[in-house]
């Protein structure tokens, strides 16, 4: 059976102190859910955020790290040094990845190898441009997204994958994808999985949508049999948002 999540990506937003100040609140508000719940603060708070959060109700996870184990890479976290700190899920492949900091597919698959070799959860991240939506074209965008950086992957490693659907024309602005967009797009996604290795494998995978993701629209989305939960930008800066789309799912 396949988990339904809530995330929240932080992206480059929170001081320290504003850090502890959504965790004391979200740890404060947050009702009992069988949702797995997970914040993503930037790199120079997860480790106090490891600590002064109760890891079974809120999981902090990363949102990027480096494929390479260790070495000349300024700039870069590897996978071990967030195992070091408590850290075992990382988010891979955001289109602001992509977009701003040239990830490619290529680099994408070496960076998904590498956690999943450390026994890391890979949240992968991708969904089409506008572009590519307008001209018809985001079935075959995210098919190849998902055949150059995961179809690679072991099958048996597939239990430590979640997906993370975002249509990029929805990130941030206030646009979100329709309920049955959502639906129609994780559904493919299934059977790409499915011809790709097998079903129970495809049903198996917990698929997220992401982009725009509000409390006056979670309810909707999360009611779609293929979306199971929601990884959430902007939302996930307010405690009551967030709060309220966990309470959606
Ligand atoms: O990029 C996202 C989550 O990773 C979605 O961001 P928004 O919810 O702000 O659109």
């Amino acid at each position: 059976m396949r988990s339904k999540i809530v995330a929240g990506n932080w992206k480059m937003n929170k001081n320290n102190a504003e850090t502890e100040v959504l965790l004391a609140e979200l740890s404060a508000k947050l009702p009992d859910t069988n949702a797995e719940v997970m914040v993503a603060p930037t790199f120079v708070n997860l480790a106090a955020a490891v600590q002064n959060l109760d890891s079974s109700k809120i999981e902090v996870i990363a949102q990027n790290m480096h494929f390479a184990e260790n070495g000349a890479y300024t700039g870069e976290i590897s996978a071990d040094m967030l195992l070091n700190i408590g850290i075992d899920t990382v988010i891979i492949g955001h289109s602001e990845r992509r977009a701003y900091f040239g990830e490619t597919d290529e680099i994408l698959a070496k960076k998904v190898q590498a956690a999943l070799a450390k026994n890391m959860r890979v949240m992968f991240c991708f969904g089409e441009e506008l572009q590519d939506r307008k001209s018809d074209n985001h079935f075959k965008v995210v098919e190849s997204q998902l055949k150059n950086a995961l179809f690679s992957v072991d099958a048996s490693a597939w239990k430590n994958i979640i997906l993370a659907y975002e249509p990029v024309w929805a990130i941030g602005t206030g646009e979100t994808a329709s309920p049955e967009q959502a639906q129609e797009m994780h559904a493919f996604i299934r059977q790409t999985i499915t011809k790709a290795y097998d079903t129970a494998i495809a049903n198996n995978v917990s698929i997220l949508y992401g982009g725009s993701v509000k409390p006056n629209n979670a309810v909707e989305i999360f009611s779609k049999p293929d979306v199971d939960g929601g990884l959430i930008g902007g939302a996930s800066l307010v405690a009551d948002d967030f709060i309220a789309i966990v309470k959606a799912i």
